[in-house]
């Protein structure tokens, strides 16, 4: 049987994968049915979130005992088809064909296109020159921001880096202080361009979600509170004090793919901060990477253990493994920032990483001295190496929440290490519920009478940010410990009627927008509440507007869902006081290191984890990885 059938048959592929191969088949009858099989699965698997389709690795799309095609001979019929273009270089853009297959990959070519455009771009971000002066000037302040900077502290090199590089990844876990580093940096930025008469840089702050905006915006306004004695009111006036969503800063036009901003109508901004760059996927980076203006900075921020975006891409993880591990500073930026970063800079400096590719310079001229052995040009440092500064300290009060040593074991993948925390017991407000698949049964935790309460509230602002001290967060969306089934057994339950009726407007339902929504000013993610208004009318109530809430007809809303259980996919981004993590009774593809991570960083005060330890294992055994061709073409 044919590859292609073997699929439709096990049921692998979508009708649209279906679809593209059909029509090459029609195109040319000829076309062997491994380039037509290919072709499906590379439309597959930007379904799955990945940028092409490996035909080394096919069962990381479809896992299944299957007559794959021998890799190398499969990629020679890739290459030999009509409907697949091989570029000679990374950089060049493809020939028109529906595929292109490119460093052992196979994409859809406006995937491939999308990837190639951002990594060009990326690098022309990262080549552009900052300002030279003034670094001297900035370091009585740069003392009083970071104390510890001699002393090898990770902010300290991360707001210094952000005076050299004009392409900047921060990267940490929850709480390593990355907004209180960008809030600093930012002061640093502007103080400098005030010391030397020019205008304070215009400054973007944008995350992927809504909900994340806001974080970002409030941890942003706490950080510049904190440096309200250093003398600086100048400066501190110029930043900020609201985040947007990436699609509201790029601009959306509705019902059309493309933004207002982009490289004919770039952004008007000197500085754009991305938080949650984990996040953002292929296509949404590569359209705000083109965006930026020319000679603008762009500073990424995400925590690179999180789950990746979604959509196709992986961009945080692809743009990372070119940059390297975030502890070392290029031996010309140690040079340029010893005045504040003293002897930290010297003992950073990696002795792998060359001066700059324009600071070595190929050797055009005859060596001075020609009894002088002449020295080989320095090569330029790989990739984006140098760009990135890693934060791994947590800055939260833990007093209420041990959450790091079983974040870390999650992120290692030690399954001894994370359920030895676990069974112990010993950290502080982490509950074990060892081998529990029902939340809405559990002993000792009432869910029911947390959301029952957000009835009674005495207005729309006190139930939403009730709304927010506990989620049910699930991997799944489907089955019995699934989102989905969760939500109309909870439903069932608080309006009393039947599990499988259409949902139900009652006072304290959760809703979750699934779409976005410019006409409300609703985005996929946001979650608001039913409750009465003063005339006894039901409305649904979302955070927002002149008076801290906005009120909604419930039959006007744009796509929604209950939101009492939420997957954790769809909770990246938010944070919750506490957080209830169910875990499936069986193994499932989606469960992941990164899937667990991510959850149980959901929680500020307390988490519970629900579920049995061969499940936990077998997540902790697998990677949320993508297969991507961002890191080769940054250079990593
Ligand atoms: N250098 C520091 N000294 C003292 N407190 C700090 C420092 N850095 C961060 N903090 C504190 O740690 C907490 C977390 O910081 P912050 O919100 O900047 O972290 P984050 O990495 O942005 O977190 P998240 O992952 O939630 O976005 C805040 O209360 C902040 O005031």
């Amino acid at each position: 049987m044919s590859l292609l059938r073997e699929l439709d048959r096990i049921n692998a592929l979508r009708p649209l994968d279906d679809a593209l191969a059909n029509t090459l088949r029609r195109l040319d009858p000829d076309t062997p049915d491994s380039v037509l099989a290919a072709a499906a699965l590379a439309s597959l698997a930007v379904a799955q979130g990945h940028a092409g389709f490996d035909p080394a690795q096919p069962r990381l799309l479809v896992d299944a005992e299957l007559a794959w095609p021998e890799a190398d001979s499969w990629a020679q019929a890739l290459a030999a088809s009509r409907f697949v273009a091989t570029p000679a270089a990374e950089d060049l853009q493809a020939e028109a064909a529906p595929l292109v297959f490119e460093h052992g990959l196979l994409y859809l070519r406006r995937y491939r296109e999308y990837e190639r455009r951002l990594a060009l771009r990326l690098r022309a971000i990262a080549a552009a020159a900052m300002p030279e002066t003034g670094i001297d000037a900035l370091a009585p302040l740069f003392a009083q921001l970071f104390p510890d900077a001699a002393r090898g502290d990770a902010q300290a090199r991360a707001a210094a880096l952000a005076l050299r590089r004009n392409l900047l990844l921060v990267t940490g876990g929850p709480g390593t202080g990355k907004t209180t580093t960008i809030a600093r940096l930012l002061a640093l930025r502007i103080v400098q361009a005030l010391q030397a008469g020019h205008p304070p840089p215009r400054i973007a702050l944008a995350a992927p979600t809504g909900r994340a905006a806001d974080r970002m915006a409030e941890s942003l306004r706490r950080a510049v509170r904190q440096m309200e004695s250093f003398g600086i009111d100048d400066a501190l006036a110029a930043l900020p004090g609201e985040a947007s969503t990436l699609h509201r800063l790029l601009g959306v036009i509705p019902d059309a793919p493309r933004f207002r901003h982009h490289a004919g109508n770039p952004l008007p901004f000197d500085i754009v901060v991305v938080d949650e760059a984990s996040m953002v996927d292929l296509p949404l980076m590569c359209k705000l990477a083109e965006a930026v203006a020319d000679g603008a900075q762009l500073i990424l921020l995400g925590d690179p253990d999180q789950l990746p975006s979604v959509e196709a891409g992986d961009v945080l993880a692809g743009i990372l493994r070119a940059a390297g591990d975030g502890n070392t500073l290029r031996a010309d930026d140690a040079a340029a920032l010893a005045p504040l970063l003293g002897a930290a800079a010297v003992a950073s400096a990696g002795a792998d990483i060359a001066p700059a590719a324009e600071a070595a310079g190929p050797q055009t001229t005859l060596p001075l001295f020609p009894a002088e052995p002449a020295r080989p040009a320095l090569p330029a440092p790989p990739g984006l190496h140098g760009h990135r500064a890693h934060l791994t300290r947590g800055w939260r009060q833990s007093d209420s929440l041990q959450l790091a040593p079983l974040a870390d074991a999650v992120r290692r993948g030690d399954t001894d290490d994370t359920l030895a925390l676990l069974r112990a017991g010993s950290l502080a407000n982490i509950h074990f519920h060892d081998g529990t698949d029902d939340p809405l049964a559990a002993r000792g935790f009432d869910l029911l009478a947390h959301f029952r309460g957000l009835a009674n509230a005495a207005d729309p602002a006190t139930a939403l940010a009730g709304a927010n001290r506990l989620r049910l967060l699930t991997a799944l969306r489907d089955g019995p410990q699934g989102a989905r089934g969760l939500n109309a057994r909870i439903e069932a339950q608080l309006s009393g009627r039947r599990i499988g009726s259409p949902p139900a407007w009652f006072p304290g339902r959760l809703l979750l927008i699934t779409e976005n929504s410019y006409r409300h000013g609703l985005f996929n993610g946001d979650v608001g509440l039913c409750l009465f208004d003063a005339s006894g009318a039901l409305l649904a109530w979302f955070p927002g507007g002149s008076e801290g809430v906005r009120a909604f007809h419930p039959a006007a809303l744009p796509a929604h869902e209950s939101a009492f259980a939420m997957t954790v996919h769809k909770a990246q981004g938010s944070e919750f006081d506490e957080v209830w993590l169910q875990l499936p009774r069986q193994d499932a593809r989606v469960l992941s290191r990164e899937l667990l991570y991510t959850g149980l960083t959901r929680a500020r005060t307390a988490l519970h984890i629900a579920g049995s330890a061969e499940v936990i294992a077998a997540a902790l055994g697998r990677h949320a990885g993508r297969v991507s061709g961002l890191g080769w073409r940054l250079g990593e």
